[in-house]
Formats: structure tokens, C-alpha cells, sequence
């Protein structure tokens, strides 16, 4: 049997026709899925068809024009994005801050900070933990990003893009953690062009998302 430690509550996320505008344009439509424990979902499709605004929208960050975002198995009482983690396609990380700095302020905001120094060390960020994050280059600033998964355990993670600009230990090391997230009963909801390592295949659902966002660019 599966263990829930990610997941205890086996919360799971119910999407139908889900729609996005934007400046009176419809950035995507008719987007459906169900995330289950254990399951990742990748949505797919081109350059500007709406992936990133989908996940916005999922997180609660864009308002949705039509469909439902159902949760199912949360507390009433407390908001959905209380469940989620999002690390997006620019990782929201704080320059001013020393890497160190970063993770405790997350930390901070999600409830504790045991588990600042094991995730600096996951994401191999030891030699730099007292480096500004202004200095860090890409693929440290992704992996500063997602080291805020570590922080603390929230069951669904939406991640944008999540191993760009990482090198082949950051690919393997993103892939293992999204991989164990899932095998624990965790949810991730990704938009990505690539391929994602050691995701077991009968986790993935992909999402196709459609062209609408690109006929309003021309
Ligand atoms: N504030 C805005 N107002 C109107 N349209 C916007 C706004 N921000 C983004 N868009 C448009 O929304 C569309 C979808 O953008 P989005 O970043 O979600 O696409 P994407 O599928 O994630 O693309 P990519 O694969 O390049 O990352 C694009 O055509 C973009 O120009």
C-alpha cells in the first residue's frame, strides 16, 4: 500500500472547464482534470497557449471566467492556497536576501523553520547559503525557488517549468523529489516543455492545453 505522509488528509483537486481572461481576451478554455494523490499533472502545449496562466489561476493568483476548481477532503475553514506551494517560472526569490535568508523567510510564513538547513543541503545550496540571491545564477535561483517545497509540507505542488535552466543532478534531483512527493501521496501540477525524470508513468496525466491564447497574438 501506498504511504500518505504528503498527504494525510487525501486531499484531491477537481478541474472543469476551467477559463482565464485577460485584458478582454480569453487566454485559455475548457480545461479539465482531476489530480488524485499520488498523481502528476503536466500541462503541455506551445509557446503563449496559457500553461503559466493556468497555474496562476489554479493557485488563486488570476481570477477564473468560467469552470470550477473543486478541493476535495480540505478543511472549510481554511483557504485552498493554504494546501498548495507554487514556484513559478521566475521563482520569486528575494534578492536582497542571502540565500539562508530566503528559505527562512519562507519558512517563516509557512510555520517553521526546522527544515531550513536540510533543504539548503537538498538543493546543494550549502556552498552559498550566505551569498546574496542577486548574485545567483540561473539554475542556483531555480534551485533556490524550489528549495521552498522543502520548507514545508504542503500537498500540492504547482510548479512552472520546474527543471529549466537546472543542469543534469538538478534535472535528476527535481525529478526524485517529485517523484517521492507522489509516492507519498503528494499532488504535482506542472508546466513544462520537457521531460521530467523518474516520474513513474502511471502517475502522469498530461493536459493538453489548447491554441486559443495564440489567435488573439496575431
Ligand atoms: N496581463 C496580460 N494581459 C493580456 N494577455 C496576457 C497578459 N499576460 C500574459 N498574457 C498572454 O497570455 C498568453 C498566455 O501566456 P502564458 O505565459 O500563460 O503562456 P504559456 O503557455 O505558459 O507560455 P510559455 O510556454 O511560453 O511559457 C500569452 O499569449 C500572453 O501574451
Amino acid at each position: 500500500m501506498r504511504k500518505n505522509g504528503k498527504n494525510p488528509e487525501n486531499i484531491a483537486l477537481n478541474v472543469t472547464n476551467l477559463a482565464c481572461e485577460r485584458g478582454g481576451f480569453e487566454i485559455f478554455a475548457d480545461v479539465s482534470f482531476t489530480a488524485m494523490p499520488g498523481e502528476v499533472i503536466l500541462l503541455r502545449g506551445p509557446n503563449g497557449v496559457g500553461k503559466s496562466t493556468c497555474l496562476a489561476t489554479l493557485y488563486g493568483a488570476l481570477p477564473k471566467s468560467a469552470g470550477e476548481i473543486s478541493f476535495e477532503n480540505i478543511d472549510s475553514e481554511r483557504e485552498p492556497r493554504e494546501y498548495l506551494h507554487i514556484v513559478g517560472y521566475v521563482p520569486g526569490v528575494k534578492t536582497t536576501l542571502t540565500v539562508k535568508e530566503n528559505l527562512m523567510f519562507w519558512a517563516q510564513l509557512y510555520g517553521g523553520t526546522e527544515n531550513v538547513l536540510p533543504a539548503i543541503e537538498a538543493a546543494g545550496l550549502d556552498a552559498i547559503q550566505d551569498s546574496e540571491a542577486s548574485i545567483l545564477s540561473a539554475g542556483q535561483t531555480r534551485r533556490l525557488g524550489l528549495a521552498r517545497l522543502l520548507v514545508a509540507n504542503r500537498p500540492i505542488w504547482i510548479l512552472d517549468e520546474p527543471t529549466s535552466a537546472l543542469d543534469k543532478q538538478g534535472d535528476q534531483w527535481v525529478g526524485q523529489l517529485i517523484a517521492d512527493h507522489c509516492a507519498e501521496g503528494g499532488i504535482v501540477i506542472a508546466a513544462t516543455h520537457l521531460e521530467i525524470p523518474h516520474l513513474a508513468p502511471e502517475a502522469v496525466k498530461t493536459v493538453m492545453i489548447g491554441h486559443r491564447a495564440m489567435d488573439h497574438a496575431s
